[in-house]
């Protein structure tokens, strides 16, 4: 699976941050039987690596790590069976890394210079990152328009009400955030916003 394929298989990927490993597979449940089948595991908490391996098992469940700044962290990843890769920025030498791997990498951006270090390591998709705080859409269509093969997932200060207008931009793929998942929300109606927001592109 690359990159594009799992850019495009849900409208939203959610951006989960979980504290307690056993909470995993339920919250995986729920969001793939909500019709989100991408979940990101951002590696902000010591329970993400048992996570991932907790998510994996269920079946539909296309399981990556979030905030993955570090070689030894993507080495970690790889050995609890993610599939994808998330990280906030862009650096020649992990990139590279990751890029020589094979493995599926969504890199954050938020300049054109950002752009042009993916573009020379070959890259094509990019987390807009943080995008609200970065000019949100405006600022995203000002940054693409030289940029014409490059695709996006905005993520950062995205809402279930703003979502609908970064997904009309036919430059945009996916994006992120972590509203479907609210801390302390009981799974059907985790169930229930993913089902919301697998409903969000047309
Ligand atoms: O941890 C990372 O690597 C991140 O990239 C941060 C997340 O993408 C944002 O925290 C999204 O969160 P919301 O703005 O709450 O939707």
């Amino acid at each position: 699976m690359n990159i594009e394929t799992i850019m495009r298989t849900s409208a939203v990927i959610p951006v989960l941050v979980i504290d307690d490993a056993a909470i995993a597979r339920p919250l995986a449940e729920a969001l793939v039987a909500g019709g989100l089948r991408v979940l990101e595991v951002t590696l902000r908490t010591p329970a993400a690596l048992d996570a991932i391996r907790e998510m994996k098992q269920v079946p539909g469940a296309i399981v990556g790590a979030g905030t993955v700044v570090s070689t030894d962290q993507f080495e970690q990843v790889m050995d609890a069976g993610g599939e994808f890769i998330v990280s906030p920025g862009l650096t020649e030498g992990l990139g590279r890394v990751i890029v020589d791997s094979g493995v599926p990498f969504l890199p954050g951006i938020a300049t054109a210079g950002d752009i042009m270090r993916g573009y020379d390591l070959g890259l094509r998709y990019f987390k807009f990152f943080p995008a609200e705080t970065s000019g949100g859409l405006k600022a995203l269509k000002a940054l693409a328009a030289p940029f014409h093969e490059a695709r996006f997932c905005p993520t950062g200060g995205i809402t279930e009400a703003s979502a609908p207008e970064w997904l009309a931009f036919e430059k945009v793929l996916c994006v992120g955030g972590s509203w479907v998942t609210p801390s302390g929300a009981a799974m059907p109606d985790v169930e229930a916003k993913a089902r919301a927001a697998a409903g969000l592109r047309a």
